[in-house]
Formats: structure tokens, C-alpha cells, sequence
């Protein structure tokens, strides 16, 4: 309290100075004024905390009824300060309707120090936390809208990436929950931060969880949240990302990966718009959009048992199919461009280009890595070249049975689980180059190494 401001009203100078004896040691600030009239003005002047208010001010006139005016003044004004009323009739009636009103509390005259003291100290407590709560709130708007800022550059003109982006605007608003599908390096991610921003819930936060990443025991926390002393190292309550993705969006990416006991979880989640935290009974309200990603062939994995159809019905109420680069070349040239001027002013190499015999190579390859590979290639580039314009020698591809399209003639899996090989064998085990070299991140080749059995 030693940090409180507090404004005290009252036409009775005794009540004025007695308080003024009660308070002035104990607090930062202490105004006492006899009028009401120059409440607000007064308001104006500091950051008070509390307001001590008389409920009669008319002399004769004791209906309560200008103290309650002078406390909606006070909560148009700033509604985070803390108004305390004081009476000096014991009018439980009057006081409640002040307390419905908006004042924390009330106190009869004549009071008892001690008490008047604790109902100073709780007002107070409750409009720094008031206080705390607006800072916060302002500061989540702030980042949120920091986040949605940057517009993101989804690069593309060719029919099969229209057709994508039409879907996109169609869907984006409505409610529906969707799933994206597409091999790695796709642009899945980009495409539901796109499908966020567009939904009439982008100007709230979308929580990204890649399942891929989180290691299996830590699952349930992660998602769901849970209570101090819920498990041996749950040293604090902890917010689940589910919970943190309320009015805005839940983006779940790499689905294929969640266990069928997590499947249930979710789907519960789903069906009944409420979640449980680990270590608590009471379930919370959530309201989500949920839009999921993967590269597995979820109805592949359905008729094996591994993922249950339930769940998958929620999920893809639309399913967006993202193609890949080899079936958009046309977007190669723009997106080439594209990334090399991203990373000659990254790299502070302005005016670096690229030569159309070089686009006209990257056009011939058949990017395994789609979009990722790419981007990584040309950031390459660009770091090693010498000159002003990148030329088609600076792209090394070795064309092979793995990387020619053309030339191969089996599944798509077989060739991944192929170039995976050819890629551990030329970086001599160094899962970290490979996964560089693939243009995927390293969870997501650990995944596949332990999908394909390599
Ligand atoms: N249309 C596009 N225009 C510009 N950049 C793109 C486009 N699509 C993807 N990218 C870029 O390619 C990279 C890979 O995209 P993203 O992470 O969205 O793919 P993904 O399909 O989610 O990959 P993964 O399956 O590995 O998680 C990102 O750096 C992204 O910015």
C-alpha cells in the first residue's frame, strides 16, 4: 500500500483529518477534498489508485443517491480505480446498490481503524491488478498486431497455386475447421498463417504447435496445460497451448505424429469445446479454430488404426491440397527472384540478381525439397556468389534417378526414403547437413528415418 494513491471525498472536515492521521504515513499519495464538484478535475491530475467516497453530501438529503452519481463519474472516468464508499447508515440497502454499482466496498462510520486499513489495502491490491490486466491486454494487442503486420508474401501466379488461393479466400471466413496437405517444403505453415489473417479472428493470436517437435511424454502438458505439482517436475501452473489459442486460431502442424491416447484428447477437446488441464477436475471453456497440417496420408493411416477417423472428419471439413514445386514451375522465376532479393539485402549484397539461365536451371530441377530447398539454395547462392548476378553454375544439382522427375518411375515415398539415404551416405551421417541438404527441419527427418526404417 506504501505505493497506493488515494483521494478521499467527504463534506465533514473531521472525517477529513482523521483520515488524513490514518493514511498519510501509509501511502504514497493522500488528497482529501470537501466538494465533490472537483472530483474529476482532480482525477485528471494523478494516477489515483483509490477512492474514499461519501454516499451524502447534501446536508438533510441522505437517500445515498448522490454518492452513487459521484461513483459513476469516478468509473466513467477511469474504470480501474477502486472506490470505497463510506456511510454513516447502517444502510445495507444503499450499500449494496453502491456495490452493484461498481464500488468494491463500503465502510459504516464510525469505523475501526484496523478495518478501514484492510479495506484500503484489498482496493488497492484490486485496481493494481486492474491495472496489470489493461497493461497486459494492451501489450497482447500490441504483439499480436506486430505478428499480423508483416503480411506474408505467398509467392505464386501459376493456375495450380491459384486454384490453392482461391480456396484460401473462400474458406478463410467461415468457421470451418481445415486441413492442409502437401509434401515438406510445401508451404503449409504460410498458408494457415494466411487462412488466420483472412478469418474474422486475426486480430487475435494464432499458437503454432508442431508435433513433430514435441517429444511424446510432454504431449499432454503442452497441449493441455497443467497445475503446479500435477506431475514430479510441474513446478508451476502452466497454460496449455490449446488454451492460449482461445478466439483465435489453433494451428497443429505435422498431425500425423499425435498418439491415438492424444487423438482422443482432441477430438474430446473438439466435440465438447472445453479442455481439461492435467492435475485439475474443472474443465475451461475453449472457443477454436483449428486448422491442421501434414505430409502423411491421414486415410493411409486410418485403415492401419493409427489415426482415428473421428477425428479426422472433425478436422478436414476442408481439406486444402497444396501442390508441389514440380507441378508449379511456372512460379519458379518469381520465386527465385524473389528470394534473391530477399537475401542480397539480408546479406547486404544489393543489387544481386539472378540470370535467366540460372532460373532457367532451377526450372530443369525437381526440388524434393520444394519451396524450402529452394529458398535454402538460393540464400546459398547469394552468400557465396562474387559477382552481380547469380549465373547457373552457381547451382550444383546432382541429376540423378532421384532428383530427374522425369526419369523415375516409382512412388512418391520410394523416392524420399531414397534421396534420404543418398543424402545420409553424401554427408556422411551428419543428420544435421542432411537435413539442411534436404531442406527440412531436423525433427522432420528423424520422423521419416524412423517411418521408413532407415
Ligand atoms: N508461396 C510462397 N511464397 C513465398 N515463400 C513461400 C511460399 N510457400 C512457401 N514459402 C517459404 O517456403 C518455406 C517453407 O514453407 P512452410 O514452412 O510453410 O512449408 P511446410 O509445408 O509447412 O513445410 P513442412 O512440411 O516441412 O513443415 C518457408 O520459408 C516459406 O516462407
Amino acid at each position: 500500500m506504501k505505493e497506493a494513491k488515494i483521494l478521499v471525498v467527504d463534506d465533514n472536515k473531521r472525517i477529513l483529518s482523521a483520515l488524513d492521521l490514518l493514511l498519510s504515513n501509509s501511502c504514497k499519495k493522500l488528497k482529501c477534498i470537501a466538494t465533490p464538484n472537483i472530483l474529476v478535475s482532480e482525477l485528471k491530475l494523478d494516477n489515483y489508485d483509490v477512492v474514499l467516497l461519501d454516499m451524502n453530501f447534501k446536508a438533510g438529503i441522505n437517500t445515498g443517491n448522490e454518492g452513487i452519481y459521484w461513483l459513476n463519474q469516478i468509473l466513467e472516468y477511469n474504470s480501474g480505480i477502486s472506490v470505497v464508499m463510506i456511510t454513516a447508515y447502517g444502510d445495507v440497502e444503499l450499500a449494496v446498490k453502491a456495490v452493484r454499482s461498481g464500488a468494491v466496498d463500503f465502510v459504516l462510520k464510525p469505523w475501526e481503524n484496523e478495518k478501514m486499513l484492510a479495506t484500503i489495502q484489498m482496493a488497492w491490491r484490486l485496481s493494481h491488478s486492474k491495472r496489470e490486466v489493461k497493461k497486459l491486454r494492451l501489450k497482447e494487442n500490441e504483439l499480436i498486431s506486430e505478428i499480423n503486420r508483416t503480411k506474408n508474401q505467398l509467392i505464386g501466379s501459376s493456375s495450380a497455386w491459384k486454384t490453392v488461393m482461391d480456396l484460401v479466400e473462400k474458406v478463410a471466413i467461415t468457421k470451418a475447421n481445415i486441413l492442409i496437405t502437401g509434401e515438406n517444403g510445401t508451404g503449409k505453415e504460410l498458408v494457415a498463417r494466411e487462412l488466420h489473417r483472412l478469418s474474422n479472428r486475426g486480430q487475435k493470436v494464432m499458437v503454432t504447435v508442431d508435433m513433430g517437435s514435441i517429444a511424446e511424454t510432454l504431449f499432454e502438458s503442452e497441449l493441455f496445460g497443467h497445475k503446479k505439482g500435477a506431475f514430479t517436475d510441474a513446478h508451476s501452473d502452466r497454460m496449455g497451448k490449446i488454451e492460449a489459442a482461445n478466439e483465435g486460431t489453433l494451428f497443429l502442424d505435422e498431425i500425423g505424429n499425435l498418439s491415438l491416447p492424444m487423438q482422443a484428447k482432441l477430438l474430446s477437446v473438439l466435440q465438447n469445446r472445453s479442455l481439461t488441464k492435467l492435475g485439475e477436475n474443472t474443465p475451461i471453456d475453449v472457443d477454436l479454430r483449428l486448422i491442421c497440417a501434414t505430409n502423411c496420408k491421414l486415410n493411409e493411416m486410418v485403415n492401419e488404426g493409427k489415426f482415428r477417423q473421428d477425428l479426422l472428419y472433425r478436422m478436414n471439413t476442408i481439406q486444402i491440397e497444396l501442390p508441389p514445386l514440380r507441378d508449379r514451375k511456372t512460379d519458379i522465376p518469381e520465386l527465385a527472384r524473389y528470394f534473391t532479393k530477399l537475401y542480397a539485402d539480408k546479406y547486404n549484397k544489393k543489387g544481386v540478381s539472378i540470370s535467366s539461365s540460372a532460373i532457367n536451371k532451377l526450372q530443369n530441377y525437381a526440388w524434393p525439397g520444394n519451396i524450402r530447398e529452394l529458398q535454402h539454395a538460393i540464400e546459398k547462392a547469394v552468400i557465396l556468389s562474387k559477382n552481380h548476378e547469380i549465373g547457373s553454375n552457381d547451382f550444383i544439382f546432382k541429376i540423378n534417378e532421384f532428383t530427374k522427375v522425369e526419369a523415375y518411375g516409382g512412388t512418391l515415398e520410394d523416392m524420399e526414403k531414397k534421396l534420404i539415404v543418398a543424402a545420409i551416405e553424401k554427408q556422411i551421417g551428419n543428420l544435421s547437413a542432411v537435413a539442411s541438404q534436404l531442406g527440412i527441419t531436423r525433427q522432420t527427418l528423424y520422423n521419416k528415418i524412423k517411418r521408413y526404417g532407415i
